[in-house]
């Protein structure tokens, strides 16, 4: 298992959106059926469309979820392309950092391995296109030659060409509604194979000649360019070798990508060792800071006990081994229904810590142990030994000052409308104090394709709830029920040059407060 090595927020997303968020890999979860085809066969017919934009020889397009702009186009046929974009959109996870792009090579990872195919590893940090790129995604109706110069201009070569079209074509079909021409009228859709798993039948049919894949035995002769693509090269991918081939060339095909784009490493498994961003609060002289702590692989133990450790600031309130405080809570069973699919993690658990800090000595950074009390040494999880550091907390988001507000008007039609107040803690004068956010909303404002996020700024005002307190000046600003992450600048915190929160994920769990309107 590979250690987690905080902070990296790009990272630490990915882990939980690939291994824990559940309702994402649950659309898909063990190759579920939809429209006479799978959510698995329209997830990755949209990533390989979307890449079919690759130039390599000007780095331009790829899966850069340029899609949503390119619908209306003929090579585009077929609901589900509108369907997936509006399963990735609805998720509402979407966040700077991580677009559309990334959620659609996402559900080409979950997609194939729901449908008992290969786990391709994954990795983050595609950019979101913002307009159409080029109309080249290749049709069934055009000849050999040109098939092999789109996928050649899409970085792949005639053997990785014949290769990647079964690797598709193990999944779904062709739709009658889309291909009248091809499709007999009396059949909704035709099946590239008789299984709807990833797997190999559809190189076996074909090399035995029982395939129905109707872009091999169709009977428009114009339109068979699996044959032609098939029948090119006597090197067909071997049946044997179907899995990993084809795990090799998903996976370069949801990691083509404009150039200037950089990926995270990638993830092939969960990580261990997964810590939280800390969140803070300050009350009365205090901080009370949270963080979590997920470990892999745990023995069931009731003698375990996971302690989180940490030292001042300035070396007078803590002693030299580090003030301490035992895991408030755990909670085991993490993984959603892709996580489980990972043969290398038999368990998984989450340790929750609640530490009280003085905020006058504060803190510098803090570390783990996890002590089995069986005699074993204890485990000390202090991210490669640099400790889990913290940079500043002179501005915080306070989570428990901050709320989720249901305003109720009940008179007439009741109406709700609620929203997340955020407080900002600032150390410092509330005569000086400059902050302002900028808001990133993943909620679209459309009914169909282009979904797109809502992106607004706001200043914070000084919370009239909030007084100041301890040196801390709070400022307050309003976000959306459903915003996914904030970048928040503040100035004039004594000399310091601006500060910048950025990145900051909007927390789900914040105290809720319902106010009644008159
Ligand atoms: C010359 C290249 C290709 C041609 C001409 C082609 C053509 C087609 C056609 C005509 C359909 C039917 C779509 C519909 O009925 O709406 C289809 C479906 C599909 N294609 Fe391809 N394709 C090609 C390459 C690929 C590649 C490289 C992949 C992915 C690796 C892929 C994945 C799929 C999948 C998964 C479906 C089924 C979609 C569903 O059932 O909803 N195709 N393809």
């Amino acid at each position: 298992l590979s250690t987690f090595h905080w902070p990296n927020t790009l990272l630490s997303y990915a882990d939980f959106q690939l291994y824990e968020a559940a309702r994402f890999s649950s659309i898909t979860e063990q190759c579920s059926p939809r429209q006479s085809t799978t959510v698995a066969a329209q997830w990755l017919r949209i990533a390989y469309h979307d890449m079919a934009t690759h130039n390599k020889n000007d780095g331009t397009g790829g899966l850069d979820a340029s899609i949503q702009f390119e619908l209306e186009r003929s090579q585009n046929v077929g609901v589900g392309m509108a369907q997936s974009l509006a399963d990735f959109a609805t998720l509402l996870v979407t966040t700077p950092f991580f677009g559309t792009a990334d959620l659609i090579a996402l559900g080409t990872v979950f997609g194939v391995a729901s449908c008992g195919g290969p786990i391709i590893p994954y990795r983050a940090g595609r950019i979101d296109a913002t307009k159409a790129g080029p109309a080249t995604v290749p049709e069934p109706q055009q000849d050999f030659a040109s098939h092999l110069q789109s996928f050649i201009r899409q970085g792949f070569d005639q053997t990785e060409m014949i290769s990647l079209v079964a690797c598709g074509h193990t999944l779904g079909g062709v739709r009658q509604a889309d291909f009248p021409t091809i499709v007999d009228a009396d059949t909704a859709m035709a099946d590239f194979d008789t299984t709807q798993t990833f797997d190999n039948t559809i190189v076996s049919q074909y090399l035995q000649n029982t395939t129905d894949d109707v872009l091999v035995v169709g009977p428009n002769k114009t339109t068979r360019s699996d044959l032609r693509i098939f029948s090119s090269d006597g090197i067909l991918l071997s049946p044997t070798k179907f899995n990993e081939t084809c795990a090799n060339l998903i996976e370069r095909l949801i990691n083509t990508v404009p150039q200037g784009v950089t990926l995270s490493e990638p993830i092939s498994e969960p990580f261990n060792y997964l810590v939280n961003d800390p969140l803070f609060s300050y009350l009365n002289g205090q901080f009370s800071m949270t963080t979590t702590l997920r470990v892999l692989n745990l023995n069931s133990n009731s003698q375990r006990v996971a302690t989180m450790f940490w030292l001042d600031r300035q070396g007078s309130s803590c002693p030299p081994a580090g003030c301490s405080i035992r895991a408030s809570s755990n909670q085991t069973n993490l993984l959603n229904s892709f996580g489980h699919l990972i043969p290398s993690v038999t368990s998984s658990q989450r340790f929750f810590f609640n530490a009280t800090i003085n905020a006058a000595t504060t803190i510098s950074r803090f570390w783990f142990e996890i002590n089995e009390n069986d005699g074993s040494e204890p485990v000390i999880v202090d991210n490669d030994g640099s400790g889990y550091v913290i940079a500043q907390d002179d501005v915080f988001v306070d989570v428990q000052r901050s709320e989720i507000v249901t305003l109720f008007q009940p008179t007439g039609s009741p109406v709700f409308l609620t929203f997340k107040k955020i407080v900002l803690a600032v150390r410092g004068d509330p005569g000086s104090i400059d902050a302002s956010m900028t808001i990133w909303d993943p909620l679209f404002n459309s009914s169909s394709p282009p979904f797109l996020p809502v992106i607004t700024s706001t200043n914070f005002q000084l919370d009239e709830t909030n007084t100041p307190q301890g040196g801390f000046t709070f400022l307050a600003a309003n976000v959306s029920f459903t915003a996914s992450s904030v970048d928040i600048v503040v100035s004039g915190v004594g000399s310091r040059a601006a500060l910048t929160l950025e990145n900051f994920l909007v927390p789900t769990n914040l105290p809720t407060v319902t106010i009644i309107g008159s």
